[in-house]
């Protein structure tokens, strides 16, 4: 595999475990129960699911906030899965994080140019005091503020200016790979559109490679290359954005995006799936079998006796010849499935009633060319700072 081929972050069979003690007494949840992924440079690849799947602790593991309980994930080709002391600050350089809410990487008490000084600072880089205080301001720039916001408090900035710090704060280190865990959600729409531009227009720019975890799947289909499904810590679907978006193979991924809001795209594209019933299992006693049998309108008595391994799914009518046709540069993995079911589900709807599929309505704006800035459409026009 030559230098260009390998992935930035490969992810294999990472499994964590949390022991709880409940009124029951103790148990474990399998956050994560072994999922494996890549990640190419200079790509985003997206983590979704419900609330509970297990997308903030795939991210706190990469970067050891909590320790993987099985796996190996090779960042380059090194093997980080246990590392501590130096390597750990190391790789703390490596992969960065900005998260929902950037108050919790932002001292109330201290200017602001101080959250991005500082890992310039732990990681001695930008060299001397003012030669740090140049760096910051110049990372102020990238993102999009002006060097009047260097010397105010975080509560003195809105919420999106709040948010560009974080992601200067993250880009100081100059990382390769950038966690970005719900770093939109909290924001409103037209200042969400313009944290999406920034991080296109950084990539584009900057050739950076980003880990996206979001709920909003609209944002998912904006942001990504690939897309991966997660449920109850396992992957049900694995794919180039566009594969998965227009013809989703598994049950799970179908009626998750037939469960967008109604005035999201991404579900009028699949009105005529049966969107999510029930509840998620309890973690603690997940289903035998797929673990989304209890919910799936195609569930089998044999999906109780057998973990699905993911495989490519029949082909969709409506598929082009290639897959991986819709992301910017070369497929990185092709699309599969875990799901035994496959072609039943392919040949049939959303109900478990054999009929024909909605087709999808259309081609979407979520990719370019490579290295090519992309534009939210939705995109409210001037910058917040
Ligand atoms: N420190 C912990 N101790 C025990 N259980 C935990 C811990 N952290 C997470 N979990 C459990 O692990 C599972 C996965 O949680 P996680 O936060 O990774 O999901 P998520 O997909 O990121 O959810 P959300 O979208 O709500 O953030 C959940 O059942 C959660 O309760």
């Amino acid at each position: 595999m030559t230098d260009d081929e390998r992935p930035l972050l490969s992810v294999r069979d990472l499994q964590v475990r949390f022991p709880v003690t409940t009124d029951r007494g103790k148990g474990v949840v399998h956050a994560v129960a072994g999922i494996d992924f890549d990640i190419h440079r200079g790509r985003t690849v997206s983590l979704v699911g419900e609330s509970g799947s297990g997308k903030s602790t795939v991210a706190n593991a990469l970067m050891h906030l909590v320790e993987p309980s099985a796996g190996t994930v090779l960042l380059d080709g090194r093997d980080i899965t246990s590392v501590r002391g130096k390597e750990l600050k190391a790789l703390r350089r490596r992969i960065a994080m900005v998260f929902q809410d950037p108050f919790a990487s932002l001292d109330p008490r201290q200017h602001v140019s101080r959250a991005v000084e500082e890992p310039l600072e732990v990681h001695g880089l930008g060299g001397d005091r003012a030669g740090r205080r140049r760096r910051v301001a110049e990372l102020f720039e990238l993102v999009g503020l002006s060097g009047r916001f260097l010397d105010r408090y975080p509560h003195e900035l809105s919420g999106g200016q709040r948010q560009r710090v974080s992601i200067a704060r993250a880009l100081a280190g100059e990382p390769d790979l950038i966690i970005l865990d719900e770093a939109t959600a909290s924001l409103d729409v037209s200042v969400q559109a313009q944290i999406m531009n920034l991080l296109n227009r950084l990539q584009g720019e900057l050739g950076l490679t980003y880990l996206f975890i979001a709920h909003d799947l609209a944002v998912v289909e904006h942001m990504s290359d690939h897309v991966l499904v997660m449920y109850l810590g396992r992957l049900m679907e694995d794919g180039d954005v566009q594969d998965v978006f227009d013809a989703p193979a598994h049950p799970y991924t179908k009626a998750l995006l037939a469960s967008a809001p109604a005035a999201n795209p991404v579900a009028e594209r699949r009105r005529r799936t049966a969107p999510l019933e029930g509840e998620v299992p309890s973690p603690l006693h997940p289903p035998s079998g797929c673990v989304f049998r209890t919910r799936c309108p195609w569930a089998a008595d044999e999906c109780a006796g057998t973990v699905p391994v993911p495989v490519p799914p029949p082909p969709h009518r409506s598929a082009g010849p290639q897959p991986g046709h819709g992301g910017r540069g070369p497929a990185v993995r092709e699309h599969v499935a875990a799901c035994i079911r496959l072609p039943e589900v392919r040949a049939s709807s959303g109900t478990g009633t054999p009929s024909p599929e909605a087709p999808p309505t259309g081609a979407h704006s979520a990719t370019t060319p490579a290295g090519a800035t992309r534009s939210a459409p939705w995109d409210a026009g001037a910058p917040d700072p």
